[in-house]
Protein backbone atom coordinates (compact mmCIF):
# COMPACT_ATOMS: atom_id res chain seq x y z
CA UNK A 1 0.00 0.00 0.00
CA UNK A 2 1.27 3.65 -1.05
CA UNK A 3 0.21 7.21 -0.64
CA UNK A 4 -0.19 8.87 -3.85
CA UNK A 5 2.34 11.28 -3.11
CA UNK A 6 4.48 8.07 -2.41
CA UNK A 7 3.84 7.27 -6.43
CA UNK A 8 4.69 10.79 -8.50
CA UNK A 9 7.09 11.69 -10.77
CA UNK A 10 6.35 15.38 -11.61
CA UNK A 11 2.53 14.00 -12.94
CA UNK A 12 -0.09 17.10 -11.71
CA UNK A 13 -2.90 16.20 -9.61
CA UNK A 14 -5.46 17.80 -11.41
CA UNK A 15 -8.27 17.11 -8.44
CA UNK A 16 -7.55 15.61 -5.22
CA UNK A 17 -10.07 13.49 -4.16
CA UNK A 18 -11.22 11.18 -0.92
CA UNK A 19 -8.62 9.08 -0.47
CA UNK A 20 -5.11 9.09 -1.10
CA UNK A 21 -4.47 5.55 -0.92
CA UNK A 22 -3.40 3.65 -3.48
CA UNK A 23 -3.39 -0.71 -2.79
CA UNK A 24 -2.25 -1.86 -6.68
CA UNK A 25 -1.60 -0.61 -9.59
CA UNK A 26 -2.91 -1.40 -12.98
CA UNK A 27 -3.14 -0.49 -16.85
CA UNK A 28 -5.76 -3.00 -17.02
CA UNK A 29 -9.64 -1.77 -16.46
CA UNK A 30 -10.62 -5.49 -16.20
CA UNK A 31 -7.55 -5.76 -12.99
CA UNK A 32 -8.91 -2.72 -10.81
CA UNK A 33 -10.09 -3.18 -7.29
CA UNK A 34 -10.88 -1.43 -4.70
CA UNK A 35 -8.28 1.64 -4.31
CA UNK A 36 -6.17 1.07 -7.33
CA UNK A 37 -4.48 3.32 -9.19
CA UNK A 38 -5.63 3.01 -12.84
CA UNK A 39 -2.96 4.30 -15.93
CA UNK A 40 -4.92 5.04 -19.35
CA UNK A 41 -2.91 4.37 -21.83
CA UNK A 42 -3.03 5.34 -25.72
CA UNK A 43 -2.25 1.81 -26.94
CA UNK A 44 -2.09 0.33 -30.34
CA UNK A 45 -5.60 -1.56 -30.64
CA UNK A 46 -7.35 0.69 -28.19
CA UNK A 47 -7.19 3.55 -25.78
CA UNK A 48 -7.08 3.21 -22.11
CA UNK A 49 -8.57 6.50 -21.70
CA UNK A 50 -12.39 4.58 -22.69
CA UNK A 51 -12.02 2.46 -19.58
CA UNK A 52 -11.22 5.14 -16.68
CA UNK A 53 -15.26 4.79 -15.84
CA UNK A 54 -15.12 1.05 -15.80
CA UNK A 55 -11.82 1.56 -13.56
CA UNK A 56 -13.88 3.88 -11.41
CA UNK A 57 -16.67 1.45 -10.96
CA UNK A 58 -14.41 -1.11 -9.98
CA UNK A 59 -12.99 0.87 -6.86
CA UNK A 60 -10.02 2.55 -8.42
CA UNK A 61 -9.12 5.73 -6.31
CA UNK A 62 -6.76 6.67 -8.92
CA UNK A 63 -6.80 7.61 -12.38
CA UNK A 64 -3.69 8.68 -14.23
CA UNK A 65 -4.73 10.41 -17.79
CA UNK A 66 -2.79 11.44 -20.67
CA UNK A 67 -5.63 13.58 -22.34
CA UNK A 68 -6.20 16.80 -21.57
CA UNK A 69 -9.69 17.09 -22.88
CA UNK A 70 -11.69 14.67 -20.26
CA UNK A 71 -10.32 16.17 -17.20
CA UNK A 72 -12.91 19.02 -16.74
CA UNK A 73 -15.78 16.07 -17.68
CA UNK A 74 -14.00 13.59 -15.03
CA UNK A 75 -13.52 16.39 -12.17
CA UNK A 76 -17.60 17.28 -12.49
CA UNK A 77 -18.68 13.30 -12.67
CA UNK A 78 -16.23 12.00 -10.02
CA UNK A 79 -15.06 14.85 -7.90
CA UNK A 80 -14.09 12.33 -5.14
CA UNK A 81 -11.44 10.12 -7.38
CA UNK A 82 -7.52 12.00 -7.60
CA UNK A 83 -7.31 12.76 -11.46
CA UNK A 84 -3.19 12.82 -12.24
CA UNK A 85 -2.28 14.58 -15.42
CA UNK A 86 0.70 12.77 -17.25
CA UNK A 87 2.27 13.77 -20.33
CA UNK A 88 2.97 10.23 -20.63
CA UNK A 89 1.13 7.49 -18.90
CA UNK A 90 3.25 4.84 -20.19
CA UNK A 91 6.35 6.22 -18.75
CA UNK A 92 4.38 7.38 -15.52
CA UNK A 93 2.71 3.46 -15.17
CA UNK A 94 6.90 2.56 -15.47
CA UNK A 95 8.28 5.34 -12.63
CA UNK A 96 4.89 4.46 -10.39
CA UNK A 97 5.25 1.03 -10.49
CA UNK A 98 8.90 0.80 -9.47
CA UNK A 99 8.45 2.79 -6.31
CA UNK A 100 4.72 0.76 -5.73
CA UNK A 101 7.44 -2.26 -5.29
CA UNK A 102 10.09 -0.15 -3.49
CA UNK A 103 12.36 0.59 -6.25
CA UNK A 104 13.68 -3.45 -6.91
CA UNK A 105 16.52 -2.88 -9.06
CA UNK A 106 18.70 -0.53 -6.43
CA UNK A 107 19.48 -3.88 -4.60
CA UNK A 108 19.77 -5.89 -7.62
CA UNK A 109 22.46 -6.34 -10.42
CA UNK A 110 19.85 -6.08 -13.42
CA UNK A 111 21.54 -6.71 -17.15
CA UNK A 112 19.63 -6.55 -20.01
CA UNK A 113 19.80 -8.03 -23.21
CA UNK A 114 18.58 -6.59 -26.59
CA UNK A 115 18.74 -7.58 -30.06
CA UNK A 116 16.70 -9.59 -32.79
CA UNK A 117 18.22 -12.75 -31.89
CA UNK A 118 20.08 -14.51 -29.47
CA UNK A 119 18.51 -12.56 -25.82
CA UNK A 120 17.14 -15.26 -24.39
CA UNK A 121 20.69 -17.87 -25.59
CA UNK A 122 22.84 -14.76 -23.83
CA UNK A 123 20.57 -14.12 -21.08
CA UNK A 124 20.82 -17.93 -19.83
CA UNK A 125 24.56 -17.92 -20.73
CA UNK A 126 25.15 -15.21 -18.31
CA UNK A 127 22.19 -16.89 -15.53
CA UNK A 128 24.84 -19.55 -15.65
CA UNK A 129 28.32 -17.86 -14.95
CA UNK A 130 26.56 -16.02 -12.49
CA UNK A 131 25.71 -19.08 -10.67
CA UNK A 132 28.65 -21.04 -11.67
CA UNK A 133 30.23 -17.92 -9.36
CA UNK A 134 27.95 -18.23 -6.67
CA UNK A 135 25.43 -15.41 -7.42
CA UNK A 136 21.54 -16.18 -7.12
CA UNK A 137 20.27 -15.19 -10.57
CA UNK A 138 16.55 -14.14 -11.86
CA UNK A 139 15.98 -14.62 -15.07
CA UNK A 140 13.38 -13.01 -17.19
CA UNK A 141 12.21 -13.78 -20.57
CA UNK A 142 10.61 -16.01 -23.40
CA UNK A 143 10.88 -18.98 -22.18
CA UNK A 144 9.80 -17.83 -18.44
CA UNK A 145 10.67 -16.03 -15.38
CA UNK A 146 12.18 -17.96 -12.85
CA UNK A 147 14.82 -18.26 -10.17
CA UNK A 148 17.37 -21.14 -10.76
CA UNK A 149 14.77 -23.97 -11.08
CA UNK A 150 11.62 -22.29 -9.77
CA UNK A 151 9.16 -21.10 -12.14
CA UNK A 152 7.80 -17.59 -10.51
CA UNK A 153 5.72 -17.17 -13.89
CA UNK A 154 5.64 -16.60 -17.64
CA UNK A 155 4.08 -14.24 -20.20
CA UNK A 156 5.73 -11.65 -22.74
CA UNK A 157 9.40 -11.85 -23.66
CA UNK A 158 9.48 -8.69 -21.32
CA UNK A 159 6.66 -8.00 -18.89
CA UNK A 160 4.56 -4.96 -18.64
CA UNK A 161 5.56 -2.89 -15.46
CA UNK A 162 3.70 -4.24 -13.43
CA UNK A 163 4.26 -7.22 -13.35
CA UNK A 164 8.36 -6.23 -14.31
CA UNK A 165 9.05 -3.75 -10.99
CA UNK A 166 6.77 -7.05 -9.47
CA UNK A 167 9.14 -9.33 -10.63
CA UNK A 168 12.29 -7.88 -9.99
CA UNK A 169 10.60 -7.29 -5.78
CA UNK A 170 10.11 -10.69 -5.57
CA UNK A 171 13.31 -11.79 -7.24
CA UNK A 172 14.88 -9.32 -4.58
CA UNK A 173 12.93 -10.50 -1.32
CA UNK A 174 13.92 -14.13 -2.28
CA UNK A 175 17.49 -13.11 -1.70
CA UNK A 176 18.33 -13.12 -5.65
CA UNK A 177 22.10 -11.10 -6.62
CA UNK A 178 21.42 -10.73 -10.52
CA UNK A 179 18.57 -10.29 -12.50
CA UNK A 180 19.19 -11.65 -16.52
CA UNK A 181 16.80 -10.02 -18.64
CA UNK A 182 15.58 -9.49 -22.50
CA UNK A 183 14.63 -6.56 -23.34
CA UNK A 184 12.33 -6.86 -26.55
CA UNK A 185 11.84 -3.81 -28.95
CA UNK A 186 8.26 -3.50 -28.09
CA UNK A 187 8.93 -3.22 -24.10
CA UNK A 188 11.67 -0.33 -25.14
CA UNK A 189 9.86 1.10 -27.49
CA UNK A 190 6.32 0.93 -24.60
CA UNK A 191 8.77 1.90 -21.80
CA UNK A 192 8.23 -1.14 -20.13
CA UNK A 193 11.63 -1.33 -18.19
CA UNK A 194 11.41 2.67 -18.13
CA UNK A 195 12.92 4.05 -14.43
CA UNK A 196 14.90 0.29 -14.23
CA UNK A 197 18.82 1.11 -12.79
CA UNK A 198 20.27 -1.09 -15.09
CA UNK A 199 23.33 -2.35 -14.10
CA UNK A 200 24.41 -3.47 -17.70
CA UNK A 201 23.20 -4.35 -21.29
CA UNK A 202 23.91 -6.22 -24.08
CA UNK A 203 22.79 -5.43 -27.58
CA UNK A 204 23.51 -8.93 -29.92
CA UNK A 205 22.38 -7.85 -33.57
CA UNK A 206 19.39 -6.12 -35.69
CA UNK A 207 17.98 -7.74 -38.70
CA UNK A 208 14.66 -7.86 -40.18
CA UNK A 209 11.40 -8.98 -37.61
CA UNK A 210 8.89 -7.08 -36.01
CA UNK A 211 7.93 -4.88 -38.64
CA UNK A 212 4.55 -5.19 -37.79
CA UNK A 213 4.78 -3.19 -35.73
CA UNK A 214 7.96 -0.45 -36.09
CA UNK A 215 6.94 -0.14 -39.82
CA UNK A 216 10.52 0.39 -40.75
CA UNK A 217 14.37 -1.09 -40.30
CA UNK A 218 15.05 2.39 -38.61
CA UNK A 219 11.99 2.87 -36.32
CA UNK A 220 13.18 -1.18 -35.02
CA UNK A 221 16.89 0.31 -34.77
CA UNK A 222 15.11 3.29 -32.70
CA UNK A 223 13.42 1.58 -30.55
CA UNK A 224 16.53 -0.98 -29.63
CA UNK A 225 18.47 2.67 -29.08
CA UNK A 226 15.50 3.86 -26.60
CA UNK A 227 16.80 0.88 -24.22
CA UNK A 228 20.56 2.26 -23.48
CA UNK A 229 19.38 5.88 -23.65
CA UNK A 230 17.20 5.04 -20.84
CA UNK A 231 20.14 2.67 -19.40
CA UNK A 232 22.44 5.70 -19.22
CA UNK A 233 19.46 7.80 -18.27
CA UNK A 234 19.39 5.98 -15.08
CA UNK A 235 22.67 5.11 -14.49
CA UNK A 236 25.84 7.00 -15.25
CA UNK A 237 28.79 4.43 -14.66
CA UNK A 238 26.48 1.18 -16.60
CA UNK A 239 28.48 -1.09 -18.82
CA UNK A 240 27.76 -2.61 -21.96
CA UNK A 241 28.68 -4.66 -24.44
CA UNK A 242 27.93 -4.75 -28.13
CA UNK A 243 28.21 -6.50 -31.37
CA UNK A 244 30.49 -4.24 -32.98
CA UNK A 245 30.21 -6.34 -36.50
CA UNK A 246 26.82 -5.35 -37.06
CA UNK A 247 25.78 -2.10 -38.15
CA UNK A 248 23.63 -1.10 -35.85
CA UNK A 249 25.45 -2.19 -33.07
CA UNK A 250 28.08 0.21 -34.43
CA UNK A 251 25.68 3.18 -33.95
CA UNK A 252 24.55 2.44 -30.70
CA UNK A 253 27.93 2.32 -29.71
CA UNK A 254 29.06 5.50 -31.12
CA UNK A 255 26.13 6.92 -29.71
CA UNK A 256 26.68 6.32 -26.27
CA UNK A 257 30.63 5.46 -26.05
CA UNK A 258 30.35 8.79 -23.69
CA UNK A 259 27.91 7.85 -21.51
CA UNK A 260 27.86 3.81 -21.03
CA UNK A 261 31.16 2.08 -20.53
CA UNK A 262 31.06 -0.22 -23.54
CA UNK A 263 33.06 -3.11 -24.53
CA UNK A 264 32.69 -4.28 -28.25
CA UNK A 265 32.96 -7.68 -29.51
CA UNK A 266 32.74 -9.79 -32.55
CA UNK A 267 35.06 -10.46 -35.91
CA UNK A 268 35.73 -6.53 -35.65
CA UNK A 269 35.66 -6.16 -31.50
CA UNK A 270 38.29 -5.23 -28.94
CA UNK A 271 37.36 -9.14 -27.87
CA UNK A 272 38.17 -10.19 -31.10
CA UNK A 273 36.39 -13.79 -32.84
CA UNK A 274 39.80 -14.84 -34.73
CA UNK A 275 38.58 -18.11 -35.55
CA UNK A 276 36.27 -21.22 -34.59
CA UNK A 277 36.00 -25.04 -35.65
CA UNK A 278 32.13 -25.88 -35.17
CA UNK A 279 31.21 -29.52 -35.10
CA UNK A 280 27.93 -31.35 -34.36
CA UNK A 281 29.03 -31.59 -30.60
CA UNK A 282 31.61 -28.82 -29.79
CA UNK A 283 32.22 -26.09 -30.83
CA UNK A 284 36.36 -24.27 -30.73
CA UNK A 285 37.07 -20.71 -30.99
CA UNK A 286 39.69 -18.43 -30.45
CA UNK A 287 39.55 -15.05 -28.92
CA UNK A 288 42.39 -12.20 -29.30
CA UNK A 289 41.79 -9.80 -25.72
CA UNK A 290 44.46 -7.38 -24.82
CA UNK A 291 47.29 -8.98 -26.82
CA UNK A 292 46.42 -12.21 -25.97
CA UNK A 293 44.87 -15.12 -27.65
CA UNK A 294 42.89 -17.49 -25.18
CA UNK A 295 40.74 -20.62 -26.63
CA UNK A 296 37.60 -21.85 -25.83
CA UNK A 297 35.76 -25.06 -26.06
CA UNK A 298 31.93 -25.29 -25.45
CA UNK A 299 29.02 -27.98 -26.24
CA UNK A 300 26.73 -24.69 -27.63
CA UNK A 301 26.67 -24.99 -31.60
CA UNK A 302 26.90 -23.04 -34.42
CA UNK A 303 28.76 -19.60 -35.35
CA UNK A 304 25.74 -17.67 -33.50
CA UNK A 305 26.31 -19.31 -30.52
CA UNK A 306 30.41 -17.96 -30.68
CA UNK A 307 28.76 -14.64 -30.88
CA UNK A 308 26.36 -15.26 -27.92
CA UNK A 309 29.00 -16.49 -25.84
CA UNK A 310 31.20 -13.80 -26.99
CA UNK A 311 28.83 -11.44 -25.45
CA UNK A 312 28.27 -13.09 -22.66
CA UNK A 313 32.24 -13.60 -21.80
CA UNK A 314 32.91 -10.07 -22.76
CA UNK A 315 30.08 -8.80 -20.55
CA UNK A 316 31.60 -10.55 -17.61
CA UNK A 317 35.05 -9.45 -18.38
CA UNK A 318 33.62 -5.86 -17.98
CA UNK A 319 32.06 -6.89 -14.65
CA UNK A 320 35.38 -8.30 -12.86
CA UNK A 321 35.25 -11.66 -13.67
CA UNK A 322 38.25 -13.15 -14.14
CA UNK A 323 39.54 -14.86 -17.93
CA UNK A 324 40.68 -17.95 -16.97
CA UNK A 325 37.59 -18.46 -14.68
CA UNK A 326 35.05 -17.84 -17.77
CA UNK A 327 37.34 -20.13 -20.08
CA UNK A 328 36.77 -23.13 -17.66
CA UNK A 329 32.78 -22.79 -16.72
CA UNK A 330 32.54 -22.19 -20.67
CA UNK A 331 33.36 -25.98 -20.84
CA UNK A 332 30.62 -27.06 -18.76
CA UNK A 333 27.69 -24.25 -20.27
CA UNK A 334 24.88 -26.58 -20.46
CA UNK A 335 23.01 -25.91 -23.95
CA UNK A 336 19.34 -23.56 -23.85
CA UNK A 337 16.35 -25.74 -25.02
CA UNK A 338 15.16 -25.24 -28.23
CA UNK A 339 18.18 -23.62 -29.44
CA UNK A 340 19.75 -26.15 -31.98
CA UNK A 341 19.34 -28.55 -30.21
CA UNK A 342 20.06 -31.61 -31.92
CA UNK A 343 18.48 -35.71 -31.43
CA UNK A 344 20.10 -38.66 -32.64
CA UNK A 345 18.32 -40.84 -34.84
CA UNK A 346 19.68 -43.88 -36.04
CA UNK A 347 21.99 -42.81 -39.20
CA UNK A 348 20.94 -38.95 -39.27
CA UNK A 349 20.25 -36.25 -36.86
CA UNK A 350 17.24 -34.25 -36.40
CA UNK A 351 18.24 -30.37 -34.98
CA UNK A 352 15.00 -28.46 -33.54
CA UNK A 353 15.83 -24.85 -33.34
CA UNK A 354 14.13 -21.42 -32.37
CA UNK A 355 14.55 -19.22 -36.17
CA UNK A 356 12.05 -17.62 -36.41
CA UNK A 357 13.83 -15.03 -38.31
CA UNK A 358 15.26 -14.85 -42.13
CA UNK A 359 18.79 -13.90 -40.50
CA UNK A 360 18.57 -16.87 -37.85
CA UNK A 361 16.87 -19.22 -40.39
CA UNK A 362 20.37 -18.25 -42.15
CA UNK A 363 22.71 -18.57 -39.69
CA UNK A 364 21.35 -22.10 -38.49
CA UNK A 365 21.11 -23.46 -41.73
CA UNK A 366 24.94 -22.43 -42.46
CA UNK A 367 26.28 -23.78 -39.48
CA UNK A 368 24.62 -27.17 -40.46
CA UNK A 369 25.71 -26.82 -44.13
CA UNK A 370 29.29 -26.86 -42.65
CA UNK A 371 28.42 -29.42 -40.74
CA UNK A 372 26.58 -31.76 -42.53
CA UNK A 373 28.06 -34.81 -43.97
CA UNK A 374 24.75 -35.79 -46.66
CA UNK A 375 21.51 -33.06 -47.08
CA UNK A 376 20.15 -30.75 -45.11
CA UNK A 377 16.10 -31.45 -45.09
CA UNK A 378 14.33 -28.02 -43.47
CA UNK A 379 10.82 -27.94 -41.58
CA UNK A 380 9.42 -24.63 -41.21
CA UNK A 381 6.70 -21.82 -41.30
CA UNK A 382 6.33 -18.17 -40.27
CA UNK A 383 3.68 -16.96 -37.22
CA UNK A 384 0.77 -15.55 -38.44
CA UNK A 385 -0.63 -11.93 -36.95
CA UNK A 386 2.93 -10.91 -36.80
CA UNK A 387 5.70 -9.19 -39.56
CA UNK A 388 4.58 -10.74 -43.09
CA UNK A 389 7.61 -9.73 -45.17
CA UNK A 390 9.78 -11.57 -43.63
CA UNK A 391 8.17 -14.58 -44.78
CA UNK A 392 9.48 -14.82 -48.36
CA UNK A 393 12.78 -13.79 -46.80
CA UNK A 394 12.63 -16.85 -45.13
CA UNK A 395 11.74 -18.65 -47.61
CA UNK A 396 14.39 -17.70 -49.95
CA UNK A 397 17.11 -18.47 -47.41
CA UNK A 398 15.17 -21.88 -46.68
CA UNK A 399 15.62 -22.78 -50.43
CA UNK A 400 19.24 -21.39 -50.90
CA UNK A 401 20.75 -23.08 -48.36
CA UNK A 402 18.71 -26.69 -47.46
CA UNK A 403 18.62 -29.66 -50.10
CA UNK A 404 14.53 -29.94 -49.41
CA UNK A 405 12.28 -27.67 -47.77
CA UNK A 406 8.80 -28.36 -46.42
CA UNK A 407 6.33 -25.75 -45.92
CA UNK A 408 4.25 -25.85 -42.88
CA UNK A 409 2.76 -23.76 -40.08
CA UNK A 410 3.65 -22.60 -37.12
CA UNK A 411 1.48 -20.56 -34.70
CA UNK A 412 -0.73 -19.26 -37.71
CA UNK A 413 -2.86 -17.56 -35.05
CA UNK A 414 -5.90 -16.22 -36.94
CA UNK A 415 -4.47 -16.05 -40.12
CA UNK A 416 -5.41 -18.99 -42.82
CA UNK A 417 -2.11 -21.48 -42.50
CA UNK A 418 -2.42 -21.71 -46.72
CA UNK A 419 -2.00 -18.08 -47.24
CA UNK A 420 1.13 -17.82 -44.63
CA UNK A 421 2.64 -20.64 -46.81
CA UNK A 422 1.36 -18.58 -50.06
CA UNK A 423 3.81 -15.43 -48.49
CA UNK A 424 6.58 -17.68 -47.76
CA UNK A 425 6.38 -19.23 -51.25
CA UNK A 426 6.87 -15.90 -52.96
CA UNK A 427 10.35 -16.02 -51.75
CA UNK A 428 10.99 -19.27 -53.19
CA UNK A 429 11.81 -19.76 -57.08
CA UNK A 430 12.97 -23.53 -56.97
CA UNK A 431 9.38 -24.85 -56.41
CA UNK A 432 10.57 -28.62 -57.58
CA UNK A 433 12.60 -28.36 -53.42
CA UNK A 434 9.26 -28.14 -52.09
CA UNK A 435 7.25 -29.66 -50.06
CA UNK A 436 3.74 -28.20 -48.47
CA UNK A 437 1.97 -29.58 -45.51
CA UNK A 438 0.84 -27.19 -43.61
CA UNK A 439 -0.61 -30.16 -40.54
CA UNK A 440 2.58 -29.51 -38.58
CA UNK A 441 2.97 -33.50 -36.88
CA UNK A 442 2.82 -34.68 -40.58
CA UNK A 443 5.58 -31.93 -42.13
CA UNK A 444 7.92 -33.33 -39.20
CA UNK A 445 6.56 -37.09 -40.15
CA UNK A 446 7.53 -36.75 -43.87
CA UNK A 447 11.06 -34.96 -43.46
CA UNK A 448 11.92 -37.97 -40.97
CA UNK A 449 10.50 -40.50 -43.26
CA UNK A 450 12.99 -38.55 -46.26
CA UNK A 451 15.57 -38.85 -44.15
CA UNK A 452 19.06 -40.93 -45.17
CA UNK A 453 22.20 -42.05 -43.93
CA UNK A 454 24.18 -38.69 -43.02
CA UNK A 455 21.10 -36.17 -43.34
CA UNK A 456 20.17 -32.99 -40.87
CA UNK A 457 16.73 -32.82 -40.78
CA UNK A 458 16.23 -29.41 -39.41
CA UNK A 459 12.90 -28.01 -37.56
CA UNK A 460 12.94 -24.42 -37.39
CA UNK A 461 10.61 -21.60 -35.77
CA UNK A 462 9.14 -22.64 -32.32
CA UNK A 463 12.37 -24.36 -30.42
CA UNK A 464 11.21 -24.58 -26.49
CA UNK A 465 7.58 -24.10 -27.32
CA UNK A 466 5.18 -26.92 -26.63
CA UNK A 467 1.94 -25.31 -27.91
CA UNK A 468 0.08 -24.18 -31.28
CA UNK A 469 -1.42 -21.18 -31.46
CA UNK A 470 -4.38 -21.91 -33.97
CA UNK A 471 -7.09 -18.93 -33.54
CA UNK A 472 -7.30 -18.38 -29.98
CA UNK A 473 -6.93 -21.85 -29.45
CA UNK A 474 -3.78 -22.81 -27.73
CA UNK A 475 -3.13 -26.64 -28.60
CA UNK A 476 -0.48 -28.81 -27.01
CA UNK A 477 2.48 -29.33 -29.53
CA UNK A 478 5.81 -29.87 -28.94
CA UNK A 479 8.58 -30.53 -31.85
CA UNK A 480 10.87 -32.96 -29.74
CA UNK A 481 8.37 -34.78 -28.30
CA UNK A 482 6.42 -35.31 -31.65
CA UNK A 483 10.40 -36.09 -33.23
CA UNK A 484 10.75 -38.46 -30.69
CA UNK A 485 7.55 -40.23 -30.94
CA UNK A 486 7.79 -40.86 -34.74
CA UNK A 487 11.54 -42.03 -34.61
CA UNK A 488 10.42 -45.01 -31.75
CA UNK A 489 7.56 -45.52 -34.73
CA UNK A 490 9.77 -45.86 -37.79
C1 LIG B 1 1.79 -4.67 -29.69
C2 LIG B 1 1.95 -4.88 -28.22
O1 LIG B 1 3.05 -5.04 -27.74
N1 LIG B 1 0.84 -4.87 -27.51
C3 LIG B 1 0.87 -5.07 -26.06
C4 LIG B 1 0.49 -3.76 -25.37
O2 LIG B 1 -0.70 -3.31 -25.92
P1 LIG B 1 -1.00 -1.75 -25.97
O3 LIG B 1 -0.22 -1.04 -24.91
O4 LIG B 1 -0.86 -1.27 -27.34
O5 LIG B 1 -2.49 -1.74 -25.46
P2 LIG B 1 -3.90 -1.97 -26.18
O6 LIG B 1 -4.18 -3.41 -26.25
O7 LIG B 1 -4.06 -1.13 -27.39
O8 LIG B 1 -4.87 -1.34 -25.05
C5 LIG B 1 -4.70 0.00 -24.60
C6 LIG B 1 -4.89 0.06 -23.12
O9 LIG B 1 -6.25 -0.22 -22.80
C7 LIG B 1 -6.31 -1.09 -21.72
N2 LIG B 1 -7.59 -1.81 -21.71
C8 LIG B 1 -7.98 -2.53 -22.80
C9 LIG B 1 -9.19 -3.23 -22.77
C10 LIG B 1 -9.99 -3.20 -21.60
O10 LIG B 1 -11.04 -3.82 -21.49
N3 LIG B 1 -9.55 -2.46 -20.55
C11 LIG B 1 -8.37 -1.78 -20.57
O11 LIG B 1 -8.02 -1.14 -19.59
C12 LIG B 1 -5.10 -1.98 -21.91
O12 LIG B 1 -4.71 -2.64 -20.72
C13 LIG B 1 -4.07 -0.98 -22.40
O13 LIG B 1 -3.38 -0.40 -21.33
O14 LIG B 1 0.29 -3.94 -23.99
C14 LIG B 1 -0.68 -4.93 -23.67
C15 LIG B 1 -0.89 -4.93 -22.13
O15 LIG B 1 0.31 -4.78 -21.44
C16 LIG B 1 -0.19 -6.28 -24.17
O16 LIG B 1 -1.08 -7.31 -23.83
C17 LIG B 1 -0.05 -6.20 -25.69
O17 LIG B 1 0.57 -7.40 -26.13
C18 LIG B 1 0.08 -7.97 -27.35
C19 LIG B 1 -1.09 -8.89 -27.02
C20 LIG B 1 1.22 -8.74 -28.03
O18 LIG B 1 1.01 -9.71 -28.73
N4 LIG B 1 2.48 -8.32 -27.85
C21 LIG B 1 3.65 -8.95 -28.47
C22 LIG B 1 3.80 -8.58 -29.94
C23 LIG B 1 4.89 -8.53 -27.70
O19 LIG B 1 4.83 -7.69 -26.80
N5 LIG B 1 6.02 -9.11 -28.03
C24 LIG B 1 7.27 -8.71 -27.46
C25 LIG B 1 8.44 -9.13 -28.32
C26 LIG B 1 8.64 -10.62 -28.56
C27 LIG B 1 10.07 -10.96 -28.93
O20 LIG B 1 10.59 -10.53 -29.96
O21 LIG B 1 10.70 -11.70 -28.17
C28 LIG B 1 7.42 -9.25 -26.02
O22 LIG B 1 8.09 -8.59 -25.23
O23 LIG B 1 6.88 -10.34 -25.74
N1 LIG C 1 23.55 -14.27 -31.97
C1 LIG C 1 22.70 -14.75 -32.86
N2 LIG C 1 22.72 -14.30 -34.15
C2 LIG C 1 21.86 -14.76 -35.06
N3 LIG C 1 20.96 -15.72 -34.82
C3 LIG C 1 20.89 -16.21 -33.56
C4 LIG C 1 21.75 -15.74 -32.53
N4 LIG C 1 21.45 -16.41 -31.40
C5 LIG C 1 20.43 -17.21 -31.69
N5 LIG C 1 20.10 -17.12 -32.99
C6 LIG C 1 19.01 -17.81 -33.71
O1 LIG C 1 17.80 -17.26 -33.21
C7 LIG C 1 17.00 -18.26 -32.60
C8 LIG C 1 16.38 -17.70 -31.36
O2 LIG C 1 17.39 -17.46 -30.39
P1 LIG C 1 17.02 -16.79 -29.01
O3 LIG C 1 15.81 -17.45 -28.50
O4 LIG C 1 18.23 -16.76 -28.16
O5 LIG C 1 16.67 -15.33 -29.54
P2 LIG C 1 15.71 -14.22 -28.93
O6 LIG C 1 16.34 -12.93 -29.29
O7 LIG C 1 15.49 -14.47 -27.50
O8 LIG C 1 14.34 -14.41 -29.71
P3 LIG C 1 12.89 -13.79 -29.29
O9 LIG C 1 12.81 -12.48 -29.99
O10 LIG C 1 11.88 -14.73 -29.80
O11 LIG C 1 12.85 -13.65 -27.81
C9 LIG C 1 17.96 -19.43 -32.31
O12 LIG C 1 17.26 -20.64 -32.28
C10 LIG C 1 18.91 -19.31 -33.47
O13 LIG C 1 18.39 -19.89 -34.63
N1 LIG D 1 8.84 -13.61 -29.68
C1 LIG D 1 8.60 -13.94 -31.06
C2 LIG D 1 8.34 -15.38 -31.11
C3 LIG D 1 7.99 -15.93 -32.46
C4 LIG D 1 7.91 -17.41 -32.43
C5 LIG D 1 7.20 -18.02 -33.58
N2 LIG D 1 6.99 -19.39 -33.26
C6 LIG D 1 5.88 -17.31 -33.87
O1 LIG D 1 4.90 -17.66 -33.24
O2 LIG D 1 5.86 -16.41 -34.72
C7 LIG D 1 7.44 -13.11 -31.59
O3 LIG D 1 6.47 -12.89 -30.87
O4 LIG D 1 7.51 -12.67 -32.73
MG1 LIG E 1 13.79 -14.58 -26.43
Amino acid sequence: MKELQDLLTGEKVVNLGKSQVVKGITNNSSKVQKDYAFFAIKGNSTDGHHFIEDAITKGASTVFIQDTSIIDTLKRKYPYINIVFSENTRKSLATASNKFYNEPSKYLKVIGITGTNGKTSVSNLLAQYYENAGYKVGVIGTINYRIGDEILSSGHTTPDPVQWFETLNLMKEKGCDVVVAEVSSHAAHQFRVYSTLFHGGIFTNLTQDHLDYHGTMENYFLAKREFFNQIQLFNDKAIASVNIDDPYGKRIYNDFKEKIDFITYGFEGEFKIKDYNLSLFETLFNIEYKGKTLNFKTKLRGLFNVYNLSASISFLIKDGFDIDFLKDKTLDLKPIRGRFEVVEAKDFIVVIDYAHTPDALENILKSLNQIKQNRVITVFGAGGNRDRTKRPLMGKVAQDFSDIVILTSDNPRFEDPNQIIKDILEGITQKSKVIVEPDRKKAIEYAIKTAQKGDIVLIAGKGHENYQIIKDQVIPFDDKEVVNQILKEI
